[in-house]
């Protein structure tokens, strides 16, 4: 028989192009794989389908994160797990997942600003550099480095499937085996 696993809200955070969501899409592969129900939620999806009038001030970023984890616990209690890539910049927002997610992985995906600029995937740095975006996090915004992840990956110095590991073998030590 299979161990029994929790349905984990597995939480990755990172500057703009550190590299969550194809971290997050890894994982979520690697947990289908074995038989695990998961969903993934990303920043992009979610600010598209339930962001409606939310920007990037403190306030709105709060409350972005506050609905992602009022569907990530959606989710959990029916028995599946999420992998949510959200930028997730304040400690504030990370302790109120703590709090509100029975089964909270927090997982630092970190990769220094100068690499996160040269990928700059969706050209939004180069664009917040010339001060076309305000407030954009790394930049003009802060993002406060996790006091207490589960998880650190990096992301400039390991590989994708590396990574993927990394996080598996922590979910297995958190899980209870029946
Ligand atoms: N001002 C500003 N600051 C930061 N990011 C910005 C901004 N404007 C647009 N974007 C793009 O929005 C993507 C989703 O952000 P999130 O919802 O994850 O951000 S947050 O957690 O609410 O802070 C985020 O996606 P990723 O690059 O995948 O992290 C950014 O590309
Ligand atoms: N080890 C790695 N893990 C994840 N992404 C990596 C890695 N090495 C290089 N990359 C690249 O970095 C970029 C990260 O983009 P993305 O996953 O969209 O970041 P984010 O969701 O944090 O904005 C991608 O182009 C990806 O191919």
């Amino acid at each position: 028989m299979q161990p029994k696993r929790h349905p984990y809200a597995i939480w990755l955070t990172g500057l703009p192009s550190s590299g969550k969501t194809t971290t997050a899409l890894a994982l979520a592969g690697a947990l289908r794989s074995e038989g695990i129900p998961v969903e993934c939620l990303d920043g992009d999806e979610l600010r598209k389908h339930i962001g409606g009038g939310l920007g990037f001030s403190r306030g709105d970023r709060m409350e972005n994160v506050r609905r992602a984890a009022y569907v990530s616990g959606l989710l959990n209690r029916n028995q599946v797990t999420t992998v949510v890539s959200m930028i997730t910049p304040y400690e504030e927002m990370r302790e109120f997942l703590r709090r509100e997610l029975p089964h909270y992985i927090e997982v630092y995906v970190e990769c220094p600003l100068e690499e996160c600029v040269r990928r700059d995937v969706k050209g939004l740095y180069a664009k917040a550099q010339r001060g076309e975006i305000p407030a954009f996090t790394g930049i003009s915004d802060v993002y406060e480095p996790p006091h207490r992840p589960d998880v650190v990956i990096r992301t400039d110095r390991s590989g994708k499937e590396d990574n993927v590991r990394i996080i598996m073998d922590y979910i297995a030590l958190c899980s209870p085996s029946v």
